[in-house]
């Protein structure tokens, strides 16, 4: 079965039959000067289709090739306003987009069959599965909406697109693809390795779509460029009063100062150069922790350096064994692998771990989906020291045989808790199953996340070596405290008023704005350039050639503002980002915290403004009323009466489990060191194998 017959399951028995009218003679695929044209019928049935009764997708706004409005004719002007921002999805929306079309709120009439996807967004719909292939999942795009772990999942579902024009392109193979899209994707029971490869599945024309063409541009080459960087912020210095928590048994000193590392002069002017001159908490603890040849699981705030926490003691072990790029070679050992849960995360792993290593002979190198596979082999049979990549596009090429494993000693899953979920989780076992794959006994593994629930912490015991360490710096799973957090009680009909007139305030300060479905990301990003707010969007529908402009569009500030569904809440680093404003909240509080966290990085203020809907957030009101305390920010009385009414005895701050845990989930008693920092230690966590 296909995804999308897959989807037409799951879906059939509350969505409307509709099939909109497509008047094919007015659509013409290029990228640029598409028109579009549909004829306008009234679907009243979809309101029953969209369980949300979702006023966003009432209008005629979506992603994929057909775009649905009355105003025809204005879609075709686009191109004569150039400053508006990249948006919208394949062919439908080019990347320079089109602000001069016009569409009315309430208008029931926009709908084409791509609209029933939006039950799929529907969180309700999702719970229990995870579909594979399916790039145009937004429930793989990171909103999780997990109901358990390892969980239920559909076999092999290959998810090649069946040509429908009104369908999205899901699972076509096109490039596009969300958090792990049929191009990310590992499909158990074939090929000589066990796992289907991305060839097999999307990029070698087995099965219907496109070849995935787009080669990504290379990294910059200039000194400038590679060492770039943002300047810390007024609470940098801040970052020492949060207290460490250290739990397993004879951990090594945290250190105080990058000198005591004891790195080697390359690897110390690197961070020179990239504006480093003090260690934050995580880096204080996780840096001798990893010299010391210990597993790790460390959970700190978003924005505070976790990504150089793993990277310089894995470079400092690499340059102490000498180990250098062997060239040209058909089969690669790297000696590192790291893992994350998007292309534009690795991405930006990978560009630092190529900043810290420069001048060295070690070489890293990113592989991930949407991008051309050809491409991939070729960046690592130059070499290949430190493999950064996305899971899916990880076991295409172990199983081309590509990559052996063999050499790895540093295993990195970066949002670990993510990597673990029911998601990637079966991914990442089937990574530390592999032929060659040294056992946890042989290799180390370092688990990072800002978030860390309680289940995700045991289920990361098979990864782990028993005497692991766990670095807790402040709450676990808790929000950065330089993020000023504002929620606003509004239903869905004012939300769009409300966005306008906030980013009307706030002028050009650069600002995210969440939604929770790929289509709604379109549409929001149409609605504002309507409104003359520059703007552009993210999310797994785009072809990753579109994702990436989008990101460099508002990285470089020629739009202010970026929509985006879940695939840009982690990680992501960007520069002077003031505002996060949650359209819609997620389904879950640890994805609120990552959200919230694009703002307020290294030492930097910023500000989250989040939508509450009564409507259909109040399972969020428990959770973000113990984010917001435990984050010091005012909690409106509104939202405390909510949670109060809405109160589940033996609450654990998640909807999926306790993104609260105190710290370590194999329990310990806690010590004060002599930095004003706690260390619990476990009892004996060799021993303990009661976890639960
Ligand atoms: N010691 C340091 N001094 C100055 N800047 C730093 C330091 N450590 C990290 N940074 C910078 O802080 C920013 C945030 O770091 P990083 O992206 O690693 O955060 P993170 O903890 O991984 O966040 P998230 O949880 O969102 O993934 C980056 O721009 C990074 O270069």
């Amino acid at each position: 079965m296909g995804d999308e017959d897959w989807e037409a399951e799951i879906i059939k028995p509350h969505v409307s039959s509709y099939v909109p009218v497509f008047e094919k003679d007015k659509y013409s695929s290029g990228a640029n000067g598409d028109t579009f044209n549909r004829t306008s019928v009234s679907s009243p049935e979809m309101d029953n289709g969209s369980s949300r009764k979702d006023p966003f997708l009432r209008t005629g706004f979506g992603s994929g090739r057909s775009l649905g409005n009355r105003d025809v004719g204005e879609f075709s002007k686009r191109e004569t306003i150039p400053t508006m921002g990249s948006f919208g999805s394949g062919k439908g929306f080019g990347n320079r987009g089109f602000p001069n079309n016009k569409f009315e709120e309430g208008d029931s009439s926009g709908f084409w069959k791509e609209s029933n996807n939006d039950c799929e967004d529907n969180q309700t719909w999702n719970r229990g599965f995870s579909k594979r292939g399916s790039e145009n999942n937004d429930q793989d795009e990171g909103t999780q909406r997990a109901s358990g772990l390892f969980g239920s999942r559909r076999p092999a579902l290959s998810g090649a697109g069946n040509g429908d024009t009104f369908q999205s392109r899901s699972g076509s193979g096109s490039g596009r693809g969300g958090y792990k899209g049929l191009n990310e994707e590992v499909i158990t029971g074939t090929g000589k390795n066990s796992w289907k490869s991305e060839a097999e599945g999307g990029e070698s024309g087995d099965v219907q779509g496109p070849k995935v063409t787009y080669i990504p541009p290379p990294p910059p080459e200039d000194e400038d460029s590679i060492f770039a960087h943002y300047q810390t912020g007024i609470n940098f210095d801040k970052y020492d009063t949060i207290l460490v928590e250290v739990s397993g048994h004879e951990a090594p000193q945290a250190i105080l100062t990058f000198e005591e590392a004891n790195l080697c002069q390359t690897l110390s002017n690197n961070i020179a150069k990239a504006g480093y001159t003090k260690l934050t908490p995580v880096q204080k603890y996780s840096i001798p922790i990893i010299l010391a040849g210990r597993d790790l699981m460390a959970c700190a705030q978003t924005g505070s350096g976790k990504t150089a926490a793993f990277l310089l003691p894995i470079l400092a072990h690499l340059m102490r064994d000498g180990i250098t790029a062997s060239r040209f070679k058909e089969l690669q050992e790297p000696e590192c692998i790291i893992v994350a849960p998007t292309r534009e995360l690795i991405n930006q792993i990978y560009l630092e771990a190529r900043k810290f290593s420069f001048g060295t002979c070690i070489r890293a190198v990113v592989i991930y989906g949407g991008t051309q596979l050809g491409h991939s082999i070729r960046q690592i049979v130059q070499g290949c020291n430190i493999l950064c990549a996305t899971p899916g596009r990880l076991m295409d090429i172990i199983g081309k045989e590509k990559i052996g494993l063999k050499q790895v000693k540093y295993l990195v899953l970066d949002e670990a808790d993510r990597m673990l979920d029911m998601g990637f989780g079966p991914e990442m076992k089937k990574l530390i199953s592999c032929p060659g794959m040294p056992s946890k006994e042989q290799r180390q593994t370092l688990l990072f996340s800002a978030t860390f629930p309680e289940e995700i912490q045991r289920l990361a015991g098979e990864f782990l070596k028993s005497n692991y360490l766990f670095v807790a710096v402040g709450q676990v799973g808790g929000a950065c405290r330089d993020v000023q957090q504002s929620i606003l009680q509004v239903g869905q009909y004012s939300k769009r008023e409300k966005l306008v007139e906030i980013l009307r305030n706030i002028g050009d300060e650069r600002t995210m704005v969440f939604v929770e479905t790929k289509k709604k990301a379109d549409f929001i990003a149409t609605f504002l350039c309507q409104e003359k707010i520059s703007t552009t969007s993210i999310h797994g529908d785009r072809e990753q050639r579109e994702r990436e402009q989008a990101l460099g569009d508002f990285r470089y500030g020629k739009c202010p503002v970026l929509v985006a569904t879940s695939v840009a809440a982690r990680g992501l680093d960007i520069e002077n980002v003031q505002h996060v404003i949650n359209f819609d909240l997620p389904s879950t509080i640890d994805e609120y915290v990552h959200r919230i966290g694009r703002t307020g990085r290294c030492g930097n203020t910023g500000r989250a403004i989040s939508f509450f809907d009564p409507e259909s957030d109040n399972h969020l009101a428990q959770p973000l009323v113990k984010v917001l305390s435990d984050a010091q920010q005012d909690v409106p009385a509104w939202l405390e009466e909510i949670a109060f009414s809405t109160y589940v005895p033996g609450f654990s701050g998640s909807t999926r489990g306790n993104v609260f845990a105190s710290v370590d989930t194999r329990k310990g008693k806690s010590t004060l060191n002599t930095a004003g920092f706690s260390s619990l230690q476990a009892a004996n966590p060799v021993d303990n194998d009661s976890w639960d």
